[in-house]
């Protein structure tokens, strides 16, 4: 009882302090009618919570862009100029030694955390890091049986922690190890490259879920200001930083705050009135609830809407040969030449038609699965190509498809269908069991949100089952054109 009060209090004494210290940046405001709020009960961490009614408009508060921690105000570009001096495209973590430093946005942004960090108090930044996080709920540190409730979700080979580790001993350590003077003040205790790692990835983390992509706000020269090359440019110097108090914001689908980016400040501005007691919210994005998971680990009921689920070509293609009525062994040149195409995927999305949240931040149109990817429709077709010319046009299920388009959409929609079916097949566990799981509730929240995530998809699968079904049944109710064609004649023979 006693470690959790101190534990407690920490937590208080570390929302006062970096209160304290974001007031006092020359240029930062906070509103009056709001504060930071411990929000831990719900597992929400801190939040921003509105202690009056707050008119639209209103300024929350202001961040001098000179607090931000990012490349431009770093101490280590003095130090160690040439990390900064990006050579890769982002997110390329390759390792080839280029005219520049081999560093992208994000590794450069982990060094500029390891560095502060390492500083202590001599850190300008030592308040607002004692406020960021030490532990992540995302699934990069889950336990083995907590990620085996995500079932057959394909989150399971997006956690990406062995990049991680290849990034961390590339282009982490080699820089930290090369600088011991720079990055170990003399009072500090040298690490261990299995403490340096533990510590890139909890900041790798942590940049994940708080950084914010940076608009620079340049002036654009009048004679450049219709120039494509120049726009890929100004978008390619896109900058990550992290910004105090702006993170502080918990998010949702539905919100009620945006984050401005002017020129010399950041401002957080509500979009709506918020009530006294309001959760002041920001917006991460148009995320499903596995995605939301993987970069931030949490959901929401209302991140659902943007659900996917990925169904395999591999699926469709078990589901089309018997159809086909191909023997293994053509069906096998097929696959292969389908797969040679350069357009050829592996997996395609299934999603619902989901409207953005309106300029207020509301969810004001509801989401529905309305149809299939164009592209698996794109590949379904050529599959049907192949299997005509490698069985020299005797296939005849194949030769009707590509002459009837009736004929080839119910073929489409009855091979789709039956993959769906096996997909969900895929997850051990029913729609109807995840429900019940839920609503019996599981004691660890990581198992619970994983159960979440699972639900989602396979409650897209059912969407899309439904709509299928709809189109097979009109499909079905609908004149074939053979009748058509008769009824346009009897119609000739009467006039
Ligand atoms: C930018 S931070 C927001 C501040 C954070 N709550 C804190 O205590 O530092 C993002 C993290 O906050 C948490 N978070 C954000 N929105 C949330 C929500 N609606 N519900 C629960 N947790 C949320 C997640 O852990 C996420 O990774």
């Amino acid at each position: 009882m006693e470690v959790d009060s101190d534990a407690d209090s920490r937590f208080q004494e570390g929302t006062r302090h970096f209160l304290d210290w974001f007031q006092s940046l020359p240029g930062a405001t906070f509103h009056k009618d709001i504060a930071i709020e411990d929000l831990r009960s719900r597992n929400a961490g801190r939040g921003i919570v509105a202690q009056a009614d707050i008119a639209a408009d209103t300024v929350l508060f202001t961040i001098p862009r000179s607090s931000i921690l990012c490349a431009a105000t770093s101490p280590l570009k003095d130090k160690i100029p040439n990390i900064f001096d990006l050579d890769s495209e982002e997110g390329d973590d390759s390792e080839d030694e280029g005219e520049g430093s081999n560093q992208n946005s994000w590794t450069l942004l982990i060094l500029i955390l390891i560095y502060e960090y390492l500083q202590g108090s001599s850190s300008q930044w030592k308040s607002y890091l004692d406020v960021l996080p030490s532990t992540f709920n995302t699934p990069m540190f889950w336990t083995p049986n907590q990620l085996s409730f995500l079932q057959a979700s394909a989150i399971t080979s997006k956690i990406g922690q062995a990049e991680a580790e290849k990034m961390i001993a590339s282009k982490i350590l080699p820089v930290i190890r090369s600088h011991p003077q720079i990055f170990f003040p003399s009072s500090a205790t040298p690490l261990s490259d299995d403490q340096l790692t533990q510590l890139a990835h909890r900041m790798g983390s942590t940049i994940m879920s708080y950084a914010f992509d940076l608009e620079q706000d340049m002036e654009i020269p009048e004679q450049l200001e219709n120039d494509d090359e120049w726009e890929e440019d100004r978008e390619g110097k896109t900058m990550l930083g992290m910004v105090p108090m702006a993170d502080i914001l918990n998010a949702d689908a539905e919100f009620n705050a945006h984050i401005n980016h002017a020129e010399d400040a950041l401002t957080a501005v509500s979009l709506r009135p918020i009530r006294k007691g309001g959760e002041i919210l920001n917006f991460y994005g148009p995320l499903s609830s596995a995605e939301l998971l993987r970069r931030y680990g949490y959901v929401t009921e209302k991140h659902a809407r943007w659900d996917v689920v990925e169904l395999s070509w591999s699926l469709v293609s078990s589901a089309l040969q018997p159809k086909l009525q191909v023997q293994p062994e053509p069906w096998e040149k097929i696959s292969t030449l389908v797969q040679h195409n350069e357009e050829f995927e592996e997996a395609f999305v299934l999603e619902r038609q989901s409207p953005d949240p309106s300029s207020t931040g509301l969810l004001e149109e509801s989401a529905s699965f309305t149809s299939l990817p164009d592209e698996l429709g794109e590949q379904f077709k050529l599959c049907l190509k192949v299997c005509k010319k490698v069985t020299e046009g005797r296939n005849d299920i194949a030769a009707l498809a590509l002459n009837d388009k009736d004929f080839r959409k119910k073929l489409y929609l009855e091979t789709i269908l039956e993959a769906v079916m096996q997909r969900e097949e895929e997850y051990g566990a029913t729609l109807e069991q995840d429900d019940q799981l839920l609503r019996s509730g599981l004691p660890d929240e990581r198992e619970k949100m994983a159960v979440w995530v699972r639900r989602g998809e396979k409650q897209i699968l059912r969407e899309a089952q439904v709509w299928i079904n709809t189109q097979l049944e009109e499909l079905r109710d609908r004149p074939t054109e053979q009748q058509e064609d008769e009824g346009r004649a009897a119609k000739r023979r009467k006039l």
